[in-house]
């Protein structure tokens, strides 16, 4: 089975044509004021221009969105997906999903079996799942820290939707942790950067040759 990845918190055109070319499936952008990823919706816009109908999918990542901000993203960007890094429940990854018509992507905090079974309450309304290292204790930032937990965590299980392993990968370690949890989708952010929010093209290109590898 061919494992797809997302780079995530992209923020140059630069990064986003290493992206491309390296046959990344999915490109994030992020949309949380405290990142030191975060764009404006008509920037991103503006990066997804170039590769836009062209196979890649786009990812708004949010954290506990106003209808606000999925309306503005929508008139802006048009993302295939929106990923939701916080606290939202069922009932609202459902609304997010029929306001903005696009699909979502849940994410999950993990540090024990029991935050992966969590995602069983979101079958029916999240297109795809995002397992992450819960960050630690007073962390200003929920995802893109760095961060990794127990992969064996999601070895043998089964979802009913595509699922992104995250957190802490990079481009020496992602092989194994393919291996380790058996996930079909994998994503990184920090692990391809040379400072905070800083991506590097050369990292993205040698993430995605180790996906391909792995
Ligand atoms: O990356 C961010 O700055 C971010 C901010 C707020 C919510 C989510 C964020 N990132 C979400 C992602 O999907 C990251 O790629 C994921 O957490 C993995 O990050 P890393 O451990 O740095 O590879």
């Amino acid at each position: 089975m061919t494992t797809k990845a997302k780079i995530c918190g992209l923020s140059t055109a630069e990064t986003v044509k290493a992206a491309f070319d390296g046959g990344a499936a999915y490109l994030g952008f992020v949309f949380f004021e405290k990142s030191p990823r975060n764009l404006t919706p008509e920037a991103a816009e503006r990066l997804v221009a170039p590769i836009r109908g062209k196979g890649v999918k786009t990812v708004a990542v949010t954290v506990d969105p106003d209808d606000a901000l999925v309306d503005r993203l929508m008139a802006t960007m048009r993302p295939d997906l929106i990923q939701v890094h916080g606290k939202e429940t069922p009932a609202r990854v459902r609304e997010i999903a029929q306001r903005s018509g696009a699909g979502v992507i849940k994410a999950f905090s993990v540090s024990s079996s029991a935050d992966v079974d969590q995602a069983k309450a979101y079958e029916t309304v999240a297109e795809q799942f995002l397992f992450d290292a819960k960050p630690v204790e007073g962390s200003a930032l929920p995802g893109g820290t760095g961060a990794r937990f127990d992969w064996s965590l999601l070895e043998g299980r089964r979802f009913s939707r595509p699922h992104f392993l995250a957190g802490g990968l990079d481009p020496w370690n992602v092989a194994q942790a393919v291996k380790a949890s058996g996930a079909p989708l994998v994503d990184v952010s920090s692990g391809v950067e040379r400072g905070p929010g800083l991506k590097d093209p050369a990292l993205i290109a040698a993430f995605l040759d180790a996906v391909k590898r792995a």
